[in-house]
């Protein structure tokens, strides 16, 4: 129990993220034109180290001189253990235009490199008199990523969504694994000769989605490296949503229309819940509080889960 009321995240859609190395302008008219809420233009991992300066220039201009539409559009900048990630912070807030809504931090290990960076945003901004306040996403992504991870999430303001990165969270653990995300060939348990596959990134994603709800941040599920594999990807994006994930990123054009099927509530799932939420108003008119739905119970608590459906189909209906 806590007196504290939860705080409510950003109200935008954030099924999908798509991302696109930097180096690569000819596919970012392509990223535009896609139905991904959110576009990621990276200049990271998918970038090789002589071409960051490169990429960077590349995607300054991108965000002044393509219609993004409605997306939220994020800079993935390199990691704070690098030469480049000021560089990276300082042009863009410096050179790209106010279109650009958040940068993205990856390998975060601790608070204060949220912190660090908010410092560093907060002095550009203030020198440049920058009209848009720059909103921050992270990665976790590390052993110290998910070690401290509530603190991370509790350490900026500008603060609005975190990730779960497998790749680099499976080699950072020491995971024997070169799979980007989903099921594991030899994680399973055994019973009577038959395998059952278990999930090893499950509890990494319940400590971010707990860390997130804890402090009113978003919480999204990473890569799926394998992008022939949609009966995968779909697996993994299933239970990230069941477990409270809002969305999923996509690598490849092809998983954009997965993510957002999965994470818009299916109109069985709504009206579903608007049923819940009606027969708990008649149970409130009658002066109970718990009533049978379906032959199942339902009560206070029925409506709280009810309203989190029902309020994500209508944020996503409104764009
Ligand atoms: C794993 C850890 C991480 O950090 S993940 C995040 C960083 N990684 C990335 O950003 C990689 C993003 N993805 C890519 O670079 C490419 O999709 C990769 C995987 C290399 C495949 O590219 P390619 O061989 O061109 O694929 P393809 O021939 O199947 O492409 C089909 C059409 O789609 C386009 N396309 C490709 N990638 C993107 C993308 N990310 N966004 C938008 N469009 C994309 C291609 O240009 C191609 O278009 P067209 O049919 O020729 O018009
Ligand atoms: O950056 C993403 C990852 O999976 O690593
Ligand atoms: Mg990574």
């Amino acid at each position: 129990m806590s007196f504290r009321i939860q705080p409510t995240p950003v109200s935008r859609p954030n099924r999908c993220q798509l991302f696109g190395p930097g180096s690569r302008p000819a596919i970012f008219e392509k990223m535009a034109a896609s139905a991904a809420d959110v576009i990621n233009l990276d200049l990271e991992d998918s970038v090789a180290p002589d071409d960051k300066a490169a990429a960077r220039a590349n995607v300054i201009q991108a965000i002044g001189d393509l219609d993004w539409g409605t997306k939220t559009l994020s800079v993935r900048i390199n990691g704070l253990d690098t030469p480049y990630w000021y560089r990276d912070v300082v042009e863009l807030l410096e050179k790209a235009s106010d279109r650009l809504d958040l940068i993205m931090i990856p390998k975060v290990g601790c608070g204060a490199d949220l912190y660090a960076v908010d410092a560093l945003v907060t002095a550009v901004e203030r020198a440049t008199g920058r009209g848009k306040r720059l909103g921050f996403e992270v990665i976790i992504e590390s052993a110290a990523g998910i070690a401290h991870v509530e603190e991370i999430a509790a350490a900026s303001p500008r603060l609005q969504a975190m990730s779960l990165g497998a790749a680099d969270f499976a080699a950072s653990m020491g995971m024997q694994t070169t799979g980007i995300g989903g099921t594991q060939e030899n994680y399973y348990m055994i019973r009577e000769g038959a395998k059952y596959w278990s999930d090893p990134w499950h509890w990494a994603q319940t400590a971010i989605v707990a860390a997130c709800r804890t402090h009113g941040v978003l919480p999204v599920d990473g890569p799926f490296g394998d992008f022939s594999d949609e009966e995968g990807f779909r697996a993994q994006a299933l239970r990230s949503a069941t477990l409270g994930m809002v969305g999923k990123w996509a690598i490849h054009p092809k998983q954009v229309a997965l993510a957002n099927e999965v994470f818009t509530p299916s109109e069985a799932a709504v009206s579903e819940a608007r049923e819940i939420l009606a027969a708990m108003e008649k149970a409130k008119a009658e002066g109970a509080g718990a009533t049978v739905y379906k032959g199942r119970l339902v009560d206070i608590a029925s409506i709280k889960q009810a309203e989190v459906i029902v309020r994500q189909a209508e944020m996503i209906a409104a764009g």
